[in-house]
């Protein structure tokens, strides 16, 4: 388990992680998501004791970073797959690891074998792909047999196959009762692989809620419509009850899963629909609209006409 207290963290003026207090549970995949410079790095480098909060506590099962004993047996973290001596082999790199944390030889063939790199073992990390040194930096999480382990954005620039792999493996490592603390800025990747969320934005707290929650309240159904007999349709739908909302661009949306019943409504008054078409919200959408005031690094604004996604109010558990 790992507890956050008021961790704060400035840097001069700046303040990258603010008052944030939350836990991460063993058993499951905790997702970690911001967007970019929001303070997820920052947040794992101290808990790793890497750079010390300004303010505010972080423990791993009660005790500091630096009070636990042999942490790479306790505490396994990815946080850069290109922290490697380029000039070592991959099996080199780890038998330098385990060496001096204790650790026998017959592991470091163990994790080879299980991010796959035995076959490319004695060629050296400089020439490695970036899924390659992905999976180097796994093995050396995965070197002590730890309980609590933590990949700091573990699909970056990952191929399909390798992304499949590592969501594979988080789910493993978690149902082994592990504690799994996964960063990510793609809401998409998360809800395939976490089971909890944590969200922050310029080092705030935005969210801490289980996914199923997330998905439960963000995943909205609705209807679009479109209809050259706009009027007589909205009064059609009225009298029935149904509530209809501007979509912008002529389009008209109704709450919930109600295609069929507006069809019928519409055949029996003679309307004529353009569009009847069942939607999701993706979950894209709800973070994007969650974390939109704390996006530090915008792209120049999109010239498109869009309208307010769905979510604006949200505001987590
Ligand atoms: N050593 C430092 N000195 C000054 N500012 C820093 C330092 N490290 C981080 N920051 C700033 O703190 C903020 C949080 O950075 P951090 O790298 O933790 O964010 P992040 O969520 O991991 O972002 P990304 O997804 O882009 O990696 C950013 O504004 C960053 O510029």
């Amino acid at each position: 388990m790992i507890e956050l207290v008021g961790l704060t963290k400035r840097y001069g003026e700046k303040v990258a992680v603010n008052d944030l207090t939350f836990t991460v549970r063993p058993g499951i995949v905790t997702g970690f998501l911001g967007p970019n410079g929001a303070g997820k790095s920052t947040t794992m480098r101290m808990i790793l004791g890497l750079d010390h909060p300004t303010s505010g506590d972080v423990r791993i099962d009660g005790k500091h970073y630096d009070q636990v004993k042999d942490p790479l047996t306790y505490i396994g973290a990815l946080l850069d797959a290109k922290a490697t001596h380029g000039g070592r082999s991959a099996f080199n790199h780890l038998l330098c690891l385990a060496q001096s944390n204790g650790i026998p030889t017959s592991r470091v063939h163990e994790v080879l074998d299980t991010v796959g790199l035995t076959a490319v073992a004695r060629k050296k990390a400089k020439g490695f792909s970036l899924g390659m040194g992905q999976r180097l930096g796994i093995a050396g999480a995965l070197l002590g047999d730890p309980r609590i382990l933590m990949f700091d954005e573990p699909v970056n620039g990952l191929d399909p196959e390798g992304i499949h792999w590592i969501r594979n493996l988080m789910k493993t490592l978690a149902a082994q009762g592990r504690t799994v603390f996964v960063s990510s800025h793609l809401m998409s990747e998360m809800a395939l692989t976490a089971d909890h969320l944590v969200v922050i934005g310029q080092g705030r707290l935005l969210a801490d809620t289980t996914m199923a929650d997330f998905i439960r309240q963000n995943s909205r159904a609705y209807v679009r419509i479109r209809t050259p007999q706009r009027e007589r349709l909205l009064d059609v739908l009225h009298q029935a009850g149904i509530t209809v909302v501007e979509a912008g661009g002529g389009a008209l949306e109704v709450e919930g899963g109600k295609a069929e019943k507006i069809g019928e409504l519409a055949a029996q008054h003679g309307i004529v629909l353009h569009e009847l078409s069942p939607q999701q919200a993706s979950l894209e959408e709800a973070f994007m609209q969650l974390t939109a005031e704390s996006v530090e690094y915008h792209a120049h604004a999109d010239t498109t006409p869009v309208q307010q996604a769905w979510g604006a109010d949200w505001k987590g558990a």
